[in-house]
């Protein structure tokens, strides 16, 4: 298999307007993929499409080397893990049960519960009824669902926008792990640093469209001035070009013991986002 995912000029209508224009990308296997845009940009309608979960009006989609015909076989859904807004879980069941019923489902082993309860730092909350839980520790339950079968590729719809910063942290660890062993993760996010510490790659969605992709170090790269911002211990602020006339000015800074600190001048990729699109990520 070439690309995990190809999305190749995929377009959907809503009622007459259209969500996803042109959109075309690949994910790579063992990618983390970030897909970012504003609220209403088209990112849960893509992740829709990419599961079956919704047709495409139009465009070619293939995931898994399955074309999107066929997103509705057992076989394909076996080989996906989903978290989205339209992940449930069963209110007046505990959390073991609600993971058991699941490990059933996909025929998965029941050793898998307590190691995925485990990951998504909930084991103490295992004989817990779903209806006495929080946002957060729901939304950590959905994502041990959506792994517990050990898919080979995730959809992850903003996983961590119901969390506090300990678990959000702790849900990327798990990420990365778990994306080490080998599984490609295709995730949403309006959080530019999740996006920056987690994904290899990111597109940038607005307005239907795909505005920017690349690595995150590429497009600060690419976005950046490329000069030194200086500080000195007398509270100067300076901006000095990375050109080669200015090699003196720097080493004699340095020399005489003035220097606080040196920071190159790339951007967050919230500032990129800004740039080419006018808009906060919010
Ligand atoms: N079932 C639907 N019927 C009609 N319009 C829809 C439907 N689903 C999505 N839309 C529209 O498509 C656009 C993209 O919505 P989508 O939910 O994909 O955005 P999003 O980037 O995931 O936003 P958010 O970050 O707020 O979840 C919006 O204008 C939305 O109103």
């Amino acid at each position: 298999m070439k690309h995990t995912i190809e999305v190749n000029g995929l377009r959907k209508v809503f009622d007459q307007n259209a969500a996803i224009k042109d959109v075309s990308f690949f994910v790579k296997p063992g990618e983390i993929f970030g897909l970012l845009g504003p609220s209403g940009s088209g990112k849960t309608t893509t992740i829709k499409i990419l599961t079956g979960e919704l047709g495409q009006t139009a465009g070619d989609v293939s995931v898994l080397d399955v074309n999107s015909h066929l997103f509705g076989t057992a076989d394909f859904r076996s080989r996906i893990g989903i978290l989205s807004d339209n992940s449930s879980l069963y209110e007046r069941l505990t959390v073991y049960d609600n993971l058991k019923l699941f490990c059933q489902l996909y025929d998965a082993p029941l050793e898998q519960i307590d190691v995925m309860l485990d990951e998504v730092n909930l084991k103490e909350a295992r004989s817990k009824v779903v209806s006495k839980l929080s946002k957060g520790m729901k939304q950590r339950v959905l994502l041990a669902k959506a792994l517990i079968h050990k898919p080979e590729l995730v959809f992850l719809d903003e996983p961590t926008s119901a969390l506090d910063p300990g678990n959000a942290a702790h849900i990327h660890r798990g990420l990365q792990k778990l994306n080490e062993a080998g599984t490609t993760i295709f995730i949403t996010t309006h959080d530019m640093e999740e996006a920056t510490a987690l994904c290899d790659r990111v597109a940038f969605l607005d307005k239907g469209e795909v505005q920017e992709l690349g690595s995150p170090d590429t497009l600060r790269y690419k976005y950046s001035t490329h000069a030194f911002h200086v500080e000195t211990f007398e509270d100067e602020r300076l901006v000095i070009e990375n050109e080669s006339g200015n090699a003196d000015k720097i080493r004699e800074l340095i020399a005489n013991g003035e220097v606080k600190s040196i920071q190159s001048d790339n951007p967050t990729l919230g500032q990129i986002f800004l740039k080419i699109t006018g808009k906060e990520l919010v």
